[in-house]
């Protein structure tokens, strides 16, 4: 059997460096280009990429996005930065390059996907909630995707359930004290140099709590869901938003 024709974009950065190392122990895989901040895009295209996986930053993902789907190479996509409007202009590209898959994983990491899918399934138990991620000081966004994501989650699963904004007594702060609002959902972003990428969504209501931690401790914790997300990708055209859609949670 062919093996899939793998291209990392970011290939000298924390994950893209731990990516290339991945792609090139997988039997099934061939690391054909290996991409930094100034490599031209055409190398992917040159070296006859099936699939691009971007680990770069959000200022450039939606360029590296724009030329795969232009020459329709198939892309999983690591980089943060996701908004309502950037997501719209991924599905228009893709409308003009029908059969070429885009998967957008805030989070590869297994625990991770399964924090956010038990997450949603609290929200509705209780009428608190706050989320706090952790994660080493050279990231350059914040809050984390990750927190986004798991905080939009519960907003919907609230506002689904009917709940009410929750309760929070506060009128005196220093700004930025209780957090950013993310759908109704307070959330908090710790910088600590040791850290990798944790999260913590803490529930609570009537004398009780409950807490659902992840923690990523290498980034070899996200590799399993890069492998998995490069296989399936080619199979699943459109945008798939999230690694749960590939794990059979349901
Ligand atoms: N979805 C997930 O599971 C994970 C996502 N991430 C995200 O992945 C992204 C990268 O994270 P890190 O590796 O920690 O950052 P990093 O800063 O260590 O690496 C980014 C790399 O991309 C390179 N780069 C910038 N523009 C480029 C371009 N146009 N073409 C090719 N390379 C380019 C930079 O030179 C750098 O080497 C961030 O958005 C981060 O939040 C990080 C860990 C896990
Ligand atoms: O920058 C990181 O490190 C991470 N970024 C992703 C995010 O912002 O959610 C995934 C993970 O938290 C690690």
């Amino acid at each position: 059997m062919s093996k899939l024709r793998v291209a990392v974009l970011g290939a000298g950065g924390r994950m893209g460096s731990e990516a290339v190392r991945a792609v090139e122990n997988a039997d099934d895989m061939e690391l054909v280009a290996a991409l930094g901040s100034g490599d031209a895009r055409s190398a992917l295209t040159d070296a006859g990429t099936q699939v691009a996986v971007d680990l770069t930053r959000p200022d450039a993902v939606m360029g590296n996005l724009e030329y795969c789907l232009a020459n329709g190479v198939h892309a999983v996509v690591g980089t943060t930065g996701w908004t309502d409007e950037r997501l719209t202009a991924v599905r228009a590209q893709l409308a003009d390059s029908p059969g070429t898959g885009v998967l957008i994983a805030p989070n590869f990491g297994i625990g991770a996907v399964l924090t956010m899918r038990f997450a949603q399934q609290a929200a509705r138990f209780f009428e608190s909630v706050e989320v706090v991620e952790l994660h080493h000081p050279g990231k350059a966004d914040a809050p984390s995707g990750t927190a986004v994501r798991t905080a939009q989650l519960i907003g919907q699963a609230r506002e689904s359930a009917g709940l009410p904004a929750q309760p929070d007594a506060t009128t005196q702060s220093l700004e930025g004290a209780r957090g950013a609002d993310v759908d109704g959902v307070p959330v908090h972003a710790v910088r600590l140099r040791g850290l990798v990428a944790h999260q913590e969504v803490l529930f609570g209501d009537e004398a009780e709590t409950l807490t659902i931690r992840h923690d990523s401790l290498h980034r070899s914790s996200f590799m399993p869901g890069v492998l998995l997300g490069i296989r399936k990708v080619p199979a699943n055209p459109g945008l798939t938003f999230g690694l749960e859609h590939f794990l059979d949670l349901d």
